[in-house]
C-alpha cells in the first residue's frame, strides 16, 4: 500500500488531510515560488505549474511507493494574484482594496501516484467575498499577525472569518487543499475513500 506524501510546510493542509481520517508524511518541497518565471504567469497558471514543481520535487527525493500531493494558493483580485502579504504594511494595503469587494481563491493541486506512474492537476477556485471592514478592523486585524503567511492575508477559518459572509464553492479549498477533489483524483487512481484512510 503506498504512503501519502504530503509535499507541503502549510500546517492547515496537514490538518484538513488528517481530520479527514487521512495520515500524511510530510516533505516540504521547498521550492522557491517567487521566481520570475511563475511570476510572469496568470494566477490559474501558476498556482497549477507550482503545484506540480513541489509534487516533482518530493517525487525525485523518493524511493518508496507513494501518493504525493502537492499544492499552492493565491487570490486572484482585479486579474493580479496577492500572495503572502509578508509585512503589515501589505496586509493593511489589501485589506483596503479588498473589504467590501469579492475575488477568485485558486488552489493548484498535482497528485502523482509513483506505484502507478500517473498524475492528476487541477484547478480548484472559490469565490469569496468580503464585507466592509473598518479600517480599525482591519489594523486590528493584522496585529495578529496571522494574514502575513496565508494566500491573499486571509483566513476563513481564522480571525477574518467574521469578514466574510459568504463564499461560492469549495471551503477546504480556500484552507489550503480541496478535500473533494482529493477524493475524485483518488478514485480516478483507483483507490476507494476508505482504502485511502488506511494508507500510512
Ligand atoms: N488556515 C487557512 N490557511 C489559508 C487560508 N488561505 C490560504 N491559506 C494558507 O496560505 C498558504 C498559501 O501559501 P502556499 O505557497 O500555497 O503554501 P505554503 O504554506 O507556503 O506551503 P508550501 O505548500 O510548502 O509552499 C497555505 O499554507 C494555505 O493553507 C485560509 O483561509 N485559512
Amino acid at each position: 500500500m503506498p504512503k501519502i506524501v504530503l509535499a507541503s510546510a502549510s500546517v492547515s493542509r496537514r490538518r484538513l488531510l488528517e481530520s479527514a481520517g487521512l495520515k500524511p508524511t510530510i516533505m516540504v518541497s521547498h521550492v522557491d515560488e517567487e521566481t520570475d518565471f511563475f511570476n510572469a504567469m496568470s494566477p490559474a497558471d501558476m498556482v497549477i505549474a507550482l503545484a506540480i514543481t513541489k509534487a516533482h520535487t518530493i517525487r525525485e527525493q523518493i524511493d518508496f511507493p507513494a501518493i504525493i500531493i502537492g499544492c499552492d494558493s493565491t487570490f486572484e483580485f482585479d486579474s493580479k494574484s496577492l500572495g503572502k502579504p509578508e509585512t503589515p504594511e501589505i496586509a493593511i494595503e489589501r485589506a483596503s482594496r479588498v473589504r467590501g469587494n469579492s475575488g477568485l481563491l485558486h488552489t493548484g493541486h498535482c497528485i502523482i501516484d509513483t506505484t502507478k506512474d500517473k498524475e492528476i492537476s487541477s484547478i480548484v477556485t472559490t469565490k469569496v467575498t468580503f464585507d466592509n471592514m473598518t479600517d480599525a478592523e482591519i489594523a486590528d486585524y493584522v496585529a495578529t499577525g496571522e494574514p502575513l503567511h496565508v494566500a491573499g492575508g486571509f483566513t476563513l477559518d481564522g480571525f477574518s472569518s467574521p469578514f466574510i459572509p459568504s463564499i461560492e464553492g469549495d471551503y477546504t479549498n480556500v484552507v489550503g487543499i480541496s478535500m473533494p477533489f482529493v477524493r475524485k483524483a483518488f478514485e480516478q487512481l483507483g483507490y476507494s475513500w476508505p482504502e485511502v484512510k488506511v494508507m500510512q
